[in-house]
């Protein structure tokens, strides 16, 4: 069996969120002295520590087997790569930004300077939008150009929207995309007996297990079997509540999945219907 070759990012706000996730997947990827490779010998993985930013070159090219980087760096550097989850963490969006009032939508962009870290994300939405302007492609600190007077409007990564406000700029058109971290695989080409595709694959649900562990708890109350009904319609779960019978006559145990954050809503609204002994628990980990 070959071994199979993850790439993560080494900095930035995907780093952390990164570790961690794979660290609750089951695998070893912690850095005693930031080494640039780590061997995960039982889980047969090799992980590459590289910048967010070339990782999408890396599984794109199929040199690297997988990997995890941001939607809006995948889809800027364009190279095959392919989005197989999203992992719900270094949320933002992708905005044009300009001093108020002076440019209202993408068309008002022809002819203008668009600084920006990303042109082929925004090279390629301008040209679907028939609009010409000049990129000005710049490492960092994207919003300060038009103040220093290199750009008429920027094109960036908006989480928040301090940095636009400090830079006296403000978004305008539509978004041009919302990002994530998402985890990434290589075209299928050259995997001859499928292999690192059922590896993958295997990746795939353990993060995504891990995810639905975070987004959902374990729902367990008991009702008379008159209300069964209201009850589980309560509580749907992500396939089907399991009902078993208990002791008493008359009365069922339900158990169901329901989301984090709906959690102290559903336990109101199971106690009007009648339930009892509403009890909710954290889950570890999953696989769905
Ligand atoms: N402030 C932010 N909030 C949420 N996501 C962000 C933020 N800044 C960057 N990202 C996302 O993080 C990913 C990596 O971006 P990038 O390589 O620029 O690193 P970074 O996290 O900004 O760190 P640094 O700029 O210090 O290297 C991208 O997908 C980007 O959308
Ligand atoms: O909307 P906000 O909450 O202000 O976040 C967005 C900012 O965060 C990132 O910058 P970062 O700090 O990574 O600096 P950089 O531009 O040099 O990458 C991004 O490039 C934006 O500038
Ligand atoms: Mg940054």
């Amino acid at each position: 069996m070959t071994t199979l070759r993850i790439a993560v990012p080494n900095k930035g706000s995907l780093s952390l969120p990164s570790d961690q996730l794979l660290t609750a997947a089951g695998y070893r990827v912690h850095r005693a002295n930031r080494e640039l490779m780590i061997d995960d010998v039982r889980n047969d993985v090799r992980f590459f520590f590289l910048r967010p930013r070339d990782i999408a070159l890396y599984v794109g090219s199929g040199t690297l087997d997988a990997g995890i980087t941001g939607r809006d760096l995948l889809l800027d550097a364009d190279t095959g790569a392919e989005e197989v989850l999203p992992l719900g963490y270094s949320e933002s969006t992708f905005r044009f930004a300009a001093r108020p009032g002076e440019l209202t939508a993408v068309a008002d962009l022809a002819g203008k300077r668009v600084a920006t870290s990303y042109p082929g994300l925004v090279g390629g939405y301008l040209a679907r939008h028939g609009v010409e302007a000049r990129l000005v492609r710049l490492d960092g600190a994207v919003e300060t150009s038009v103040q220093l007077g290199i750009a008429d409007a920027v094109a960036d990564v908006v989480e928040t929207g301090t940095s636009l406000r400090n830079s006296g700029l403000a978004v305008f058109g539509e978004p041009i995309l919302r990002s994530e971290a998402v985890l990434i695989r290589r075209p299928d080409t050259e995997d001859g007996d499928g292999s690192i595709a059922t590896a993958v694959e295997r990746v795939r649900r353990r993060l995504k297990g891990v995810l639905i562990a975070r987004q959902y708890v374990m729902i367990d109350f008991d009702c008379p079997t008159a209300v069964q009904e209201a009850a589980c319609a309560l509580t749907p779960g992500i396939e089907s509540p399991t009902v078993s019978p208990l002791a008493r006559e008359g009365w069922v145990a339900v158990r169901s999945l329901v989301p984090r954050d709906r959690a102290p809503f559903v336990m109101d609204e199971l106690w009007e219907v009648g339930a009892r002994a509403i009890l909710v628990t954290p889950l570890e980990s999953s696989r769905i």
